[in-house]
């Protein structure tokens, strides 16, 4: 996409992400995570990147999408539903895509989930017919809705949608669902899930200048190893040759270990990267198939 004519071509790289809320703490301490540290402005809307051209701004999560699409900000980190929201209500209404997911991230879980009151015998979508349903996800509930082909009646709320159906407003609702806490405080089920979000990476769907291009690249590329080793350890562990095959098993997530072969021609030394969770069990499992002296170390950095 190339700028309007008004706007200055920028060199740095800008992403948005959400000012305060669930997503602002995690996206900021990921991004940091990929060696990205900032300087804050006194209103504390902007951070000046300092250990590269990568500059933040700090917005509503609702606003990200279009400031990726106006060309305001090249990157993003926001809720799929958000994101596929918006691009649902942009081709609605006629205009092409200008945002895509470019990496999900793997925090921000939930999903977005029709329910209904409890006391409904639900026999499936067709009982929706003729139905008022609250949501703040029109688009996305509108395609699912034509997707099942059932004509319901789109209530548009901004919150506290699960009060809807009590106040009369509408008969089921659409909105995200986490813990499932919010439904059950307000007597409803959910009984279908239209979508499983989590934040992500959005970007545009045009490539990127050659400079912020570049930047773009590089910051994906420490992304994809950040994300990669966010629940890896490093499992040291020693063992004689014979009960190699009785650990290896033990070790499905592992990339191919490091096999060292020690003094003794049966002792052998192991160095394994797990991508799975390295709990307790799972250490006494190994020790139980013949590991000795096993220590798992948190892993700082990997880049492939
Ligand atoms: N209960 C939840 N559990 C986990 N993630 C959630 C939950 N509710 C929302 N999310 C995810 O977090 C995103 C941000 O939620 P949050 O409540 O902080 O947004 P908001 O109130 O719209 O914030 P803003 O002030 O930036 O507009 C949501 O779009 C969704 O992707
Ligand atoms: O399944 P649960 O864990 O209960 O979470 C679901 C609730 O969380 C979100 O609301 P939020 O708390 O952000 O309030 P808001 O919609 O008024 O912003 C969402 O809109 C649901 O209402
Ligand atoms: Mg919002």
């Amino acid at each position: 996409m190339s700028p309007p004519a008004s706007t200055p071509v920028r060199d740095r790289l800008r992403i948005a992400i959400q000012k305060s809320g669930r997503l602002a703490e995690p996206a900021r301490a990921l991004l940091a995570s990929c060696g990205l540290s900032w300087r804050e402005s006194r209103d504390r809307l902007f951070c000046y990147g300092e250990s590269l051209p990568v500059d933040l701004l700090l917005v509503r999560d609702d606003d990200i999408p279009g400031l990726i699409a106006d060309g305001v900000c090249d990157l993003g980190v926001v809720g799929r539903n958000v994101l596929l929201e918006q691009g649902g209500g942009r081709v609605g209404n006629g205009a092409a895509p200008a945002f895509r997911e470019w990496r999900a991230l793997g925090f921000g879980g939930c999903r977005l989930a029709l329910a209904v009151p409890d006391a409904w015998d639900w026999q499936g979508p067709e009982q929706l017919t003729g139905k008022r349903i609250a949501t703040s996800y029109p688009a996305l509930l509108s395609q699912w809705l034509a997707g099942q082909g059932i004509a319901a009646e789109v209530v548009l709320l901004s919150g506290s949608v699960e009060i809807a159906p009590r106040l009369g407003q509408a008969e089921a609702i659409c909105d995200l669902v986490s813990s499932g806490a919010t439904l059950t405080a307000n007597q409803l089920k959910p009984v279908m899930t239209l979508l499983e979000s989590e934040a992500v990476l959005a970007g545009p769907v045009e490539t990127l200048d050659a400079a912020r291009g570049e930047l773009a690249e590089l910051l994906l590329r420490r992304l994809d190893g950040a994300l990669r080793i966010r629940h890896s350890k490093l499992l040291l562990f020693q063992a004689s040759r014979r009960v190699l095959p009785d650990l290896l098993p033990l070790l499905p997530d592992a990339e191919a270990p490091t096999v060292m072969q020690l003094d003794g021609a049966d002792d052998l030394a192991l160095q394994a990267l797990c991508h799975g969770a390295v709990t307790w069990q799972r250490l006494e499992d190994l020790k139980r198939a013949g590991a000795r002296g096993l220590m798992v170390l948190p892993v700082e950095g990997m880049l492939a």
